[in-house]
């Protein structure tokens, strides 16, 4: 297995900089206290990177969206996760139900590969669109799997789920895969050529 440590992501010439992508918004949670465990899980690391393959996939990303909604702009919300964060988060969750929201460090997040992003939409005033829960909100109401079942029942809008489906629509368009249990994530390619052709970061 290939690996990469975080501290060797900044200047390598398989990453690129999210700050390289023109017309995103970068707001990474886990850089914060504003995430489901309340304090910053990357300093004293810049996390703000992607393998240039998902770098260039979210620039496509960005070219539907302006083509679509020129009003609107992605913003990312975690891009490279280092698997010992993983670890931690996973060690955290244990004997939770929790932790079927996270990928088993032991086969990798496709995160700590630099090709998955968790990411919503905004407005020009930065104002983030109404998905009917918040990012890393680990409920059912989350699941893309049940969002009929939801629409149908009055739990979610028929707006909120139309910013989920314009989500969907510019990231699968740039071909990045949305998964059944959280909106707001997405993987850059077959998520076993990734684990298997890609360095993990560590
Ligand atoms: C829960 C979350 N933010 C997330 O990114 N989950 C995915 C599936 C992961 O851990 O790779
Ligand atoms: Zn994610």
């Amino acid at each position: 297995m290939k690996t990469l440590s975080i501290e060797h992501v900044p200047g390598h010439p398989d990453f690129r900089a999210l700050s390289s992508i023109g017309g995103i918004g970068i707001d990474l949670r886990y850089a914060s206290a504003n995430n489901l465990v309340g304090s910053d899980l990357y300093a004293p690391f810049d996390c703000s990177w992607l393998h240039r393959e998902g770098a260039e996939r979210l620039e496509q990303a960005v070219a539907h969206l302006a083509n679509q909604r020129p009003d609107l702009k992605l913003v990312v919300l975690d891009a490279v996760r280092p698997q010992r964060v993983q670890q931690r988060l996973w060690d955290r969750l244990e004997g939770t139900d929790l932790r079927m929201y996270f990928a088993d460090p032991a086969r990798g997040s496709i995160h700590s590969f630099g090709m998955a992003v968790d990411i919503t939409l905004a407005d020009r005033s930065n104002t983030e669109l109404d998905m009917g829960t918040p990012f890393d909100d680990l409920t059912e109401l989350s699941h893309p799997q049940r969002e009929a079942a939801w629409l149908a029942s009055g739990a979610l809008t028929r707006a909120q789920l139309d910013n989920r489906m314009l989500l969907r629509d510019v990231m699968s368009r740039a071909g990045w895969q949305g998964i059944s249990t959280e909106w707001w994530h997405f993987d850059g390619g077959d998520r076993e050529r990734i684990r298997a052709e890609f360095a993990r970061v560590l």
